[in-house]
């Protein structure tokens, strides 16, 4: 029963080759009992309280604790084991009062208040309790540590010179609390000071431990362990996160920046897709397609009906009472609205001062100012200013206009005119490259926004990953004090998951805020003219949909980041970790 070990042997591989530390190691402990374990420098000591504490598990033989291998006992650490530290082992950004309770809920223990109070003024700390620990002397420091192991009932309570930064009435004050504890448990004591014999019978001298070494004294009975849970760490997950409080701002900044501008990109290009959409409908319910026969000739009745047939367009060509063909031409001479000049041959086939034009339905009376002599056998007519809407389809009879009824059909009504036809849109055209343009911006900003979101998540991704490496000693702490390793998964899982959330509801509260105010100021209007130009896609008629797309992102990104982090830690040595300073 109690702890034993079984030809245990430790090696360490060093560039030299293999150093066995000890060899065929045999142990039996008692279940209580103060024990101090001695012997010179280097030989070993803390590395055979470090694999008792099963924070070492490369070595050969077995280490038991009642009968079962310590490797298999799954809270082994947890419940069995309390150790303090030779470098203390504190959390520094921490009071003395949250490094016990950090401390006491990795152990699953609730803490007494009474309890911690009484050890705090036994060993004069109760005026430092709200102080941060990196603020302590190392004597101090080593208190903590102590009231830290003693607030939890473990069952085996480890020391590694425990006393070491302590004056001497500390010292004897530390030895007989822990002679006093140890009626109910076994505390194992690494030290070079020799006063420790007072307090204890019991001396293992590690010089001595060639290959066994029995204890007799069975005193008490097995200890029970009770089975606990572990804390869920929620406070302390917030300070850990404070703790870095700076670089957690400049990721905040980072990403608010890169979520507002992906937010103006987007709603931007939108607008003016928006916009010029209406200006080209607006200007499209004026618009004519032009249509010509490529020979140039007047179109034939029957031809109109074909055109008018199979594409459906409303279609007319512009005619002049009482001629069958006219030319239109404009020219550089002053007329009032509705004023042409006409030529030779056109007022002696109509001989009167007025002209009736009709065109699609309408007609309209324009009136001859003056007669040009030109070289045209046939009619023709003059115009300067003309109504726009005159002047524009007063053309001649080889010149069919189309009114298209249905503007998204325009492109496809030109591409599919017959061979002999050939047709102009200028406006159709004109907007056609503002959309080109539209549609190319779109492309690239989607590039754009995907590089810059690969770039934040690598980015991310070291920042994090620094700040794993900072808080690597707080995780090793962390698992050698009890934490299970897919507690502490589950617990950067949440953390980093925490901040993602955060940063993107932070970032997400931050550009639709702003998209806001550029709306309520109508800021686009001030600045380009143009009403309200940052909307949302029509793909994200509801606003949260475009943020929900975000915060998407910043969960998947918290949850691969988290396992990223999870993967590297397997890696962490935890002894190794402890070991440095
Ligand atoms: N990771 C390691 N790799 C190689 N050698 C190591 C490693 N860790 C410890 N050692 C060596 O193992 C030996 C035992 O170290 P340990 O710290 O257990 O000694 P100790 O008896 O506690 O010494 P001290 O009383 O000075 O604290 C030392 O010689 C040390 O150099």
């Amino acid at each position: 029963m109690g702890l034993e070990l079984k030809n245990v042997t430790k090696k360490f591989k060093t560039i030299e080759g293999e150093r066995v530390i000890f060899e065929n190691l045999n142990i039996h402990f008692p279940d209580y009992g103060l024990i101090a374990i001695t012997g010179e420098s280097g030989c070993g000591k803390s590395t055979l309280l470090q694999l008792i504490a099963g924070l070492d598990q490369d070595y050969e033989g077995k280490i038991l604790f009642n009968q079962v291998k310590i490797e298999d006992i799954k809270d082994y650490r947890q419940l069995v084991i309390s150790f303090v530290y030779q470098n203390y082992q504190l959390i520094d950004y921490l009071s003395v009062k949250d490094n016990c309770l950090f401390y006491c809920h990795l152990k699953g223990i609730k803490v007494v208040e009474k309890q911690l109070q009484e050890l705090l003024e036994i060993f004069e700390l109760n005026e430092l309790v709200n102080q941060k620990v990196k603020n302590l002397s190392g004597g101090q420091k080593q208190r903590v540590a102590l009231i830290r192991a003693l607030l939890c009932s473990s069952p085996i309570i480890l020391c590694d010179e425990p006393t070491g930064a302590l004056d001497e009435i500390n010292r004897q004050k530390v030895y007989r609390f822990f002679k006093k504890a140890s009626q109910r448990r076994l505390i194992l004591i690494v030290s070079h000071d020799q006063k420790i014999s007072k307090y204890t019978p019991y001396h293992l001298n590690f010089e001595c431990l060639k290959h066994h070494y029995d204890w007799n004294h069975q005193l008490y009975s097995r200890y029970e362990i009770r089975k606990t849970k572990c804390g869920l760490l929620f406070k302390e997950m917030i300070q850990m996160i404070l703790k870095d409080k700076k670089k957690w701002v400049m990721m905040f900044v980072s990403q608010i920046y890169m979520v507002l501008a992906m937010t103006l990109i987007i709603t931007g290009l939108e607008g003016f897709n928006g916009y010029y959409q209406k200006q080209y409908n607006q200007a499209m319910n004026n618009n004519l397609v032009m249509i010509q026969k490529k020979n140039q000739e007047p179109f034939k009745e029957k031809e109109i009906t074909k055109l008018k047939g199979k594409y459906q367009y409303h279609l007319d060509i512009g005619k002049i009472e009482g001629l069958k063909n006219f030319q239109s031409f404009s020219i550089n001479k002053k007329t009032k609205q509705n004023e042409v000049y006409v030529n030779h041959a056109l007022i002696t086939k109509i001989k009167q001062n007025k002209l009736i034009y009709k065109l699609n339905h309408h007609q309209y009376t324009l009136k001859i100012k003056g007669v040009i002599q030109d070289d045209y056998q046939e009619p023709v007519l003059y115009y300067h200013s003309l109504s726009n809407e005159i002047a524009l389809q007063c053309i001649d009879v080889s010149t069919s206009i189309v009114y298209v009824k249905n503007h998204k059909y325009m492109k496809d009504y030109l591409t599919h005119l017959s061979v002999q036809y050939q047709g102009i849109a200028p406006i159709y055209e004109e907007y056609e490259s503002y959309f080109k343009v539209i549609d190319l911006f779109k492309k690239v900003s989607f590039v754009f926004i995907f590089l810059s979101f690969m770039i934040a998540i690598v980015l991310m991704g070291y920042m994090v990953l620094s700040m794993l490496y900072e808080n690597q000693k707080i995780y090793a702490i962390m698992l050698a004090n009890g934490y299970q390793n897919n507690h502490l998964a589950f617990f950067i899982l949440k953390k980093i998951s925490l901040m993602m959330i955060s940063i993107g509801i932070v970032s997400c509260l931050v550009s639709s805020g702003v998209l806001k105010i550029i709306s309520f100021f109508d800021i686009s209007k001030k600045i380009w003219g143009i009403n309200h130009l940052f909307v949302l896609p029509r793909e994200f008629q509801w606003s949260f949909m475009l943020y929900f797309f975000y915060l998407l992102g910043y969960i998947v990104q918290g949850i691969l980041l988290s396992l990223f982090i999870v993967l590297k830690m397997k890696k962490i040595k935890m002894y190794e970790c402890l070991r440095e300073e």
